[in-house]
């Protein structure tokens, strides 16, 4: 079933109308700087990531600089989705401290949560699209929800974010009428509206054959162009020889660089 919640959008906080605004409303709350444009996007020191009561990894240390392209690997249950859900508080961090987009993780609020996840662009591997709604009421629910007011300003915003993931005459459609590739595309585009400096994708070519999976590739590099940085976990090695990127491993408990000739192919 459906679940609204694992949506990631901060349908609970009743923000302003869409004008330029971020700045003023993040920089009243207390775990948030505003951001240098030289700060990394994400800085983590010393990180312990937990599971309930199991170390998932330890002495996590990173430093994502704006427009950087990352790729998380590691095998099942290594801790590549507690690590991007540490990122978007969805997972308290046990220790450590992490700034990422300007929030100070280890002090944030829980009301403070949904600003958080305005700088950032969330797609996950199976899409979670509102199945009761077409693809432009799907993009028109997420603006609402943050605060967007004018009917044309809305309107022009859906029309640019699908036409950024070449979908420009798919808006009417309902989620299921479209293929999974496409439905990545829209959950792109959502991820895109609120013009996010960092995007997390979990997997978001697991449910994809492999032409679309590379389509989508050239899609995430090319946000990855325009200057936001793309943290992507991944088990997809081929995808990476072909699109070569920073790639980190999460191995015995650690998150380690790993070389593009340590990869191995997949078979
Ligand atoms: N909600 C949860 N409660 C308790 N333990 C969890 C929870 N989610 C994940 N874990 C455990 O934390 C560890 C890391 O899981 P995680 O999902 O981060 O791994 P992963 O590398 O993303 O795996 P996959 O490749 O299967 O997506 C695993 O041992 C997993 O069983």
């Amino acid at each position: 079933m459906f679940c609204p919640q694992k949506v990631f959008l901060p349908i609970f906080v009743v923000i302003k109308p869409q004008t330029h605004h971020h700045m003023t409303e993040t920089s009243q709350t207390s775990s948030h700087n505003t951001a240098d444009s030289n700060e990394p996007v994400v800085s983590l020191h010393n990180l312990l990531i937990r599971q309930e009561d199991n170390v998932v990894l330890k002495d996590v240390n990173l430093k994502i600089q704006k427009g950087e392209f990352v790729y998380i690997i590691g095998k099942v249950g290594s801790g590549k989705s507690s690590l991007l859900k540490t990122l978007y508080a969805d997972l308290t961090l046990a220790e450590g401290e992490a700034n990422v987009s300007g929030f100070h993780l280890q002090k944030i609020k829980k009301k403070e949560i949904p600003y958080l996840r305005r700088k950032m662009g969330i797609v996950f591997q199976d899409f979670q699209l509102l199945m009761d709604r077409s693809v432009y009421d799907n993009l028109l629910f997420v603006l609402q929800a943050t605060g967007w007011k004018h009917k044309k300003e809305m309107d022009k915003r859906i029309r640019d974010v699908l036409a950024r993931v070449d979908m420009v005459h798919k808006g009417y459609k309902m989620p299921h009428q479209l293929s999974g590739g496409e439905q990545q595309r829209i959950a792109i585009a959502r991820a895109l509206l609120n013009e996010p400096e960092l995007i997390l994708a979990d997997e978001p070519t697991g449910n994809l054959d492999p032409e679309t999976s590379d389509e989508l590739m050239k899609l995430l590099h090319m946000i990855r162009e325009e200057g936001r940085s793309v943290i992507m976990a991944t088990h997809n090695h081929n995808l990476i020889k072909r699109y070569p990127g920073r790639t980190l491993k999460c191995e015995n408990a650690r998150l380690v660089e790993t070389g593009q000739e340590e990869i191995e192919l997949d078979i």
